[in-house]
């Protein structure tokens, strides 16, 4: 039996939304959305474009400010928090501390051009985490491995595929050893036959560590492959969520229906 400390540890969600509220001049795109995502759990938000998916993943990468509401990261306030009250900011020092913990993968890879495979994987252990070089290295060196790609550490990313750079930038991402990863269309800009191997990657990290994925991807398959529960987002709200093979296969509300009709 976990100790009841232990036990609250294992229940804190990794992350979670408390009416949060994000407006974009009179658009508002998030109005008191609340959501929370189990540790180790791999969500894919699913919904149509405009729906507010992608500002999610922004606002934990701490881009874009909330206007309303809370976040948390493993049960602490992230950019604001309650004094009394009143909501307030937290500091850049506090900010910095949380995100820290969470990494992220976007759609165009964000690679350093001018630098090789491995001085991208390295540069920020060493330059946010103080890690000294050669722990960085052997980190590094161990996460090209698992994406398969030991034998381009000196390339440069134009010297490699799309795909391989996309194996790169998730490679550089969980060497900050995240608790949490934010996945953002990490398959779109590539060639359809590169698309399965940065999945199986995912895949791999999915079933070989305790790390919480948030994904946000237009793509099913990936929704179906990699994550263990899926959230189908409308006008900045969550209006259906279930596993992947329910929600593919019988969804409830009219509204996944018409979307999936319209994906699948
Ligand atoms: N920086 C911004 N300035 C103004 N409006 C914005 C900004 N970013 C997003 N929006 C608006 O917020 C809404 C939600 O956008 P968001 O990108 O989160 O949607 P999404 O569900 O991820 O869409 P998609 O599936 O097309 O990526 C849209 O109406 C968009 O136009």
């Amino acid at each position: 039996m976990p100790s009841p400390a232990t036990q609250d540890a294992v229940d804190t969600p990794a992350i979670e939304f408390r009416g949060v509220v994000k407006q974009f001049g009179d658009n508002t795109v998030l109005d008191g959305l609340d959501f929370t995502v189990a540790k180790g759990d791999r969500v894919t938000l699913i919904g149509p474009s405009g729906s507010g998916k992608t500002t999610i993943l922004r606002l934990l990468m701490t881009l874009e400010e909330s206007d309303g509401g809370l976040i948390f990261v493993d049960g602490e306030p992230y950019t604001h928090e309650m004094r009394g009250d009143k909501r307030v900011a937290r500091s850049e020092k506090q900010r910095g501390l949380v995100r820290r913990r969470v990494g992220m993968v976007f759609q165009q890879f964000n690679l350093f051009p001018n630098m090789t495979v491995l001085e991208n994987i390295i540069e920020a252990p060493i330059h946010v985490l103080g890690w000294p070089k050669a722990k960085a290295v052997d980190k590094a060196e161990h996460l090209l491995e698992l994406v398969g790609l030991s034998d381009k550490r000196d390339a440069r990313p134009t010297q490699l595929s799309g795909g391989q750079q996309q194996r790169v930038a998730i490679a550089r991402a969980c060497a900050m050893e995240p608790d949490i990863m934010l996945l953002d269309e990490v398959t779109s800009a590539l060639d359809p036959e590169l698309v399965a191997d940065v999945l199986g990657v995912l895949r791999n990290i999915a079933e070989t560590t305790d790390i919480t994925m948030l994904i946000v991807t237009h793509e099913m398959q990936f929704a179906r492959e990699v994550s263990n529960r899926v959230l189908m987002f409308d006008g900045g709200k969550i209006i259906e969520e279930a596993d992947p093979e329910t929600i593919f296969t019988s969804p409830e509300n009219e509204r996944t229906q018409e979307f999936l009709r319209a994906v699948l």
